[in-house]
């Protein structure tokens, strides 16, 4: 199966809040809670793909970022390269431009939302992170 390459923003708002969005149900691991992010286009970098996705999904400009983990997960129906940043500057208020619902959430408070089973690395990485 092709790995799909992912851009994944996790968004800090500098106050420790962590920015998650809810997937569409209709869509691959829909109904779960999700870092906005999308897929890298072919040959697009990834911190441009990141900025792209994160302007399309939230409509904010992402000003500084920095590689957090990547995560190489296999899905029963798709496989998936998660490459995750850390987003520490951005300019706008997020807002869900595709009607996803969104939702600021303290790193304490993430073990309480439902996530794609990828996902855990990412929230241990962000948990032990300081900023971010
Ligand atoms: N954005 C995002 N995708 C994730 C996360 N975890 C995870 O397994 N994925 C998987 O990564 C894949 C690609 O993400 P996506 O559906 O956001 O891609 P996209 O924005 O380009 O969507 P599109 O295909 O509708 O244009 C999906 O199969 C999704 O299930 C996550 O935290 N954020
Ligand atoms: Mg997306």
């Amino acid at each position: 199966m092709d790995v799909v390459h992912v851009a994944v923003a996790v968004i800090d708002d500098g106050d420790g809040q962590i920015l998650i969005a809810r997937r569409p149900d209709h869509v691959h691991q829909g109904g779960l809670w999700e870092f906005p992010g999308g897929k890298v286009e072919p040959g697009e970098a990834v911190f441009d793909a990141l900025k792209r996705e994160v302007w399309e999904e939230l409509a904010i400009r992402v000003e500084a970022a920095e590689p957090l983990i990547e995560i190489r997960h296999d899905y029963p129906d798709k496989c998936v390269l998660l490459d995750v940043w850390c987003v520490n500057r951005f300019t706008g208020v997020p807002s869900g431009n595709e009607g996803q619902p969104l939702c600021w959430v303290s790193k304490k408070q993430l073990a309480n939302y439902a996530f794609p089973e990828a996902n855990q690395p990412i929230i241990e990485a962000v948990v032990a992170k300081i900023s971010c």
